[in-house]
This record gives structure tokens, sequence and C-alpha cells, in this order.
């Protein structure tokens, strides 16, 4: 039974006041109020059905797809995480090109620095030598710094401050740092580091502008633009890379550079012409150590024509210090992308010179498919630079001077690789109980073309996959 409330409480409630019927109300004009409120109601219900519908549709959106990067320091992460950008985000990819111009000029600088410390050695050692020892050598005859390459370098040596000039730039807090370590480092060890791929960027964008043209952020006509002074030098650059000389105590001191990232020595025309703008293949070759977990997002097409899906990669640093962050990330990964750089099989860690690369690889891609949390997670192997193993087995190195259990194998890039395939193809079946979807590429990071194709089968993969885990499809 309806309770009667006493007309003084009403009139003390202005909401009951405001809802009660008017008093002595005819019945047509009661018909009419009722038909009205009636009316108001199915127009609230339709409203109330819609905005259900709404949220069991955003219930039913997918989940985004995970993927995380692993692998030791530069084995080409933060590469794979720029190609997927330049495959489905291009325009986001080139407007940041003015940013990569500095990195691009400080890695050049670096490399100029890498062999005038190589050169500094050099005549170290040769005056270090007794009398005697050196007058016997015959081959130093041919490491002696000529007049021409000791003028060179004095005018080179000004780019101390060209490099000194980008860091600071690049600097700014929280974005970028030069990595802590716990022993003085040569500058050849020493490196950039970033802790969040887009801070550093700041730098060189516009906060005026959503999208920027790089030209815009150039100051091209300062004289103090880095751009300026390396232009002014680039002959000094050129013919210091190609002297006999330097080659020579490059080769004898084991420093090969084309094998480093960010290599631009055989590039010095484009990159220090008057008005550079890197190419995508340029930004995909700059090297930049990443500190922290930068997530990048990126929204993509379903290739079946449906719903498009969020994507989320996690890149991390490499370095074996800042390995133990990555497990907070293990959790909820629909697949790893896990890079192996097969082509340092005769390389050491940089913060571990006792350990080879290759062997580093192997014991990290053991704890990665043996990890608990990560049991059910997609694993793809990415067994990378495959262009420098190429080159690296065309020379004579010989893989098995560094992998005791490659024996008598031939020497050629097609052994190798399929070798190295089996043996971390034989890790991940030993431990690894649970069958999962694994995929195993050889790749070269810094070639747009062929990366293109194996980025865009695991995205439409996995894309495939996450859609039967949501039984979105059967
Ligand atoms: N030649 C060649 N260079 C590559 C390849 N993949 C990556 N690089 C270069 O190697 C360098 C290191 O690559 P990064 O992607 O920075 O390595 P990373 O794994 O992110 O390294 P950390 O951030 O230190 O963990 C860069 O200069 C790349 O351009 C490849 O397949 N071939
Ligand atoms: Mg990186």
């Amino acid at each position: 039974m309806p309770t009667k409330v006493p007309r003084r409480f009403m009139e003390d409630d202005p909401i009951a006041n405001a809802i009660a019927p008017p008093q002595n109300e005819s019945p047509q004009e009661q018909e009419r109020r009722l038909h009205k409120e009636r009316a108001a109601k199915q127009v609230s219900d339709a409203i109330d059905a819609e905005l259900s519908r709404e949220q069991l549709h955003e219930k039913k959106r997918p989940k985004p797809v995970k993927i995380l990067l692993l692998g030791q320091s530069e084995s080409g992460k933060s590469t794979t995480l720029k190609n997927f950008q330049l495959l489905y985000e291009p325009k986001t990819f080139r407007a940041e090109r003015a940013s990569w111009r500095a990195i691009i000029q400080l890695n050049l600088v670096r490399s100029i620095h890498i062999i005038l410390e190589a050169l500094f050695r050099s005549q170290q050692n040769g005056s270090e030598r007794p009398p005697s020892a050196r007058s016997s050598m015959s081959s130093h005859e041919s490491f002696r710094i000529d007049a021409e390459l000791t003028s060179i370098r004095t005018r080179l040596l000004g780019l101390i401050d060209i490099e000194k000039d980008l860091m600071q730039r690049l600097s700014l807090p929280g974005s970028t740092e030069v990595e802590p370590t716990e022993r003085p480092v040569s500058l050849r060890r020493r490196e950039l580091a970033v802790n969040s791929t887009v801070a550093w960027k700041r730098a060189f964008s516009d906060p005026a502008r959503d999208s920027f043209d790089s030209d815009h952020l150039v100051d091209w006509d300062n004289p103090k633009d880095p751009g300026v002074v390396l232009h002014d030098r680039r002959e000094d650059m050129k013919r210091l890379w190609e002297h006999p000389t330097v080659q020579a105590i490059l080769e004898k001191q084991s420093i090969r550079l084309q094998e480093q990232g960010g290599f631009f020595l055989d590039s010095i025309d484009e990159v220090t012409s008057r008005r550079y703008i890197p190419t995508d293949d340029h930004i995909l070759r700059a090297r930049l150590k990443t500190l922290g977990v930068s997530e990048h997002r990126m929204r993509l097409s379903d290739p079946t024509g449906g719903m498009s899906r969020d994507f989320r990669i996690f890149d991390v640093g490499g370095t074996r210090s800042l390995r133990a962050a990555w497990v907070s990330y293990f959790d909820d990964m629909d697949a790893i992308i896990f890079l192996a750089p097969i082509s340092a099989f005769d390389q050491t860690l940089v913060e571990d010179p006792t350990v080879n690369r290759l062997a580093d690889s192997f014991k990290l891609w053991t704890s990665v498919v043996s990890n608990k949390l990560l049991q059910q997670t997609n694993m793809i192997l990415f067994l990378n630079k495959v262009d420098i193993m190429h080159a690296k087995l065309a020379s004579g190195i010989r893989l098995s001077d560094f992998v005791d259990s490659y024996g008598r194998r031939p020497n050629d890039f097609d052994s190798a690789s399929r070798y190295l395939r089996k043996q971390f193809n034989a890790i991940l079946k030993q431990n690894s109980p649970t069958s999962r979807i694994f995929y195993c590429h050889l790749t070269n990071a810094i070639d747009p073309k062929s990366t293109k194709y194996v980025l865009a089968g695991i995205k439409d993969m996995l894309m495939r996959f996450h859609l039967q885990e949501s039984h979105l499809i059967l």
C-alpha cells in the first residue's frame, strides 16, 4: 500500500512539490499529462538502451595487442620499433627528421673521435716502445702519421665542441643522459642514451604546431649550427676516413666501425650537406641507446576488414644493468619479439668484455623462454643483423673460432644461419613445456623493405590470434 505523504511535508519538500500533480486537475488534463509523461519515458528508455549498447560495444572492443621487444644492447630493438612506426605511422615518423638529424650528426662525430683516439693510441704505443724495437718493426713504418694527417687531426679536434653542443641540446632534463658507469670508459665506449622515445625529440619540435616540417626547425644560417661546422670540415673527415694509415691503424686495433651502430662515415657527403635532412634509411641506421622502458601506441587496421586494433609496443634498454626491469612487463604480453644479433658472434659485451655476445644472447633467450610468466606468450625470434653476418663470414672470420660446437661445418651464411637457428630452436623446445606460437626470422632491421613483410605478417598473425583469444571469431 502506497504511503500517503502528508501535505505539510510536501510543502516543505521542493522536489516532491515540483513533481506532484497539479491540484484540482480535471480528468482531461490528467489524461493529457499522463500521455506526455508516457512519451517522455519512452524517449528516456530509448536513450538508456542506446547507452547500454555503446557500453557493451566498448566492452567487446578487444584489449590492446601488447608486444615486448627484448634482446641485448645493440640487438636492434629500437630499430624494430622504428620500422613499425615507418610502416604504420609514416607521417609521424617523418615529422621527426629534425630530431634524428642531431643524433646522426652526433653519431658521425663520435666515429671521428674513435678514429682520433685510435691514432693517439697508436702514437703512444709507438713512442713507448724502445727505439731498438721500433726500428726493427718495419711494418710500423706505414703507421707513421704524416704532416697531412697531423694537420687534419688538429683541425678535427675542434669537433669536440660540436659533440658537447649537441649533447647539451639533446640532454633535456629527464630525456637523455650519458649512462652512468662504474668504471672510466673511453669515448669509444661512452654513449648518449635516451630514457623515453619522445621526450628528447621535443628539443627539436615546435609545441605550437601539431606536426612540423623539419625544415622549419633547423636554423640553417646560424654559423654555430653543428650542420654549418660539419659542412666546413667535411673534406677533412673524408680524408681522415679514407687515409690508408688510418685504415691500417683501425685494422691493427680491430676497430670495425662499419659494423657498429650509427655508422655514417661512408655517407659524409650526404650527412654534411648544407641542408641535410635524414632519409628513412639514415633514421633506421642512427644509434641512440635506450635506458628506460618506452611504450609506443598505435592503432592498426584489420586485414580482414574488421575493427581496427590498438597495439602497444614496449621497447626496453638491453644493457645488462637494465634487464632486471624487464620482468615487470612480462605479465599480460601477447608476444615477445626477441632480437639476437647473430653477427656479434666474435664480439664481447660493452658492459663486460669477458662475455661473448652470442653466448649472452643464448643465455638471455634461455631465461626468456623458460620464464613462467611468459609460458603462454607467443615468441618471435629475429636473428638480426644478417647483412653484417654475410659480410663477416665472407671476409674470412670463422664462426667455429668462437662457437666450438660449430665444428668443421662450412663457413658460409646458409650453413651458419641454419645452425644458429637450430640452436635457438632447441633451447626453446628444452625450456618451454607448453606449446605456443613460435616464429623465427632472419632479419636486417636497417632494410625497411624486407622488414616490412615480416612485421606485417606478425601484425596479422597477432590480430587473428588476439581475436580468437577474445572469442570474437571462431
Ligand atoms: N647493419 C645493421 N645494423 C643494424 C641492424 N639492426 C640494427 N642495426 C643498427 O644497430 C644499432 C643498434 O640498434 P638499436 O635498435 O639501437 O639497438 P637496441 O637493441 O635498441 O639497443 P639498446 O637500446 O642499447 O638496448 C643501430 O645503429 C641500428 O641502426 C641490422 O640488421 N643491420
Ligand atoms: Mg634501444
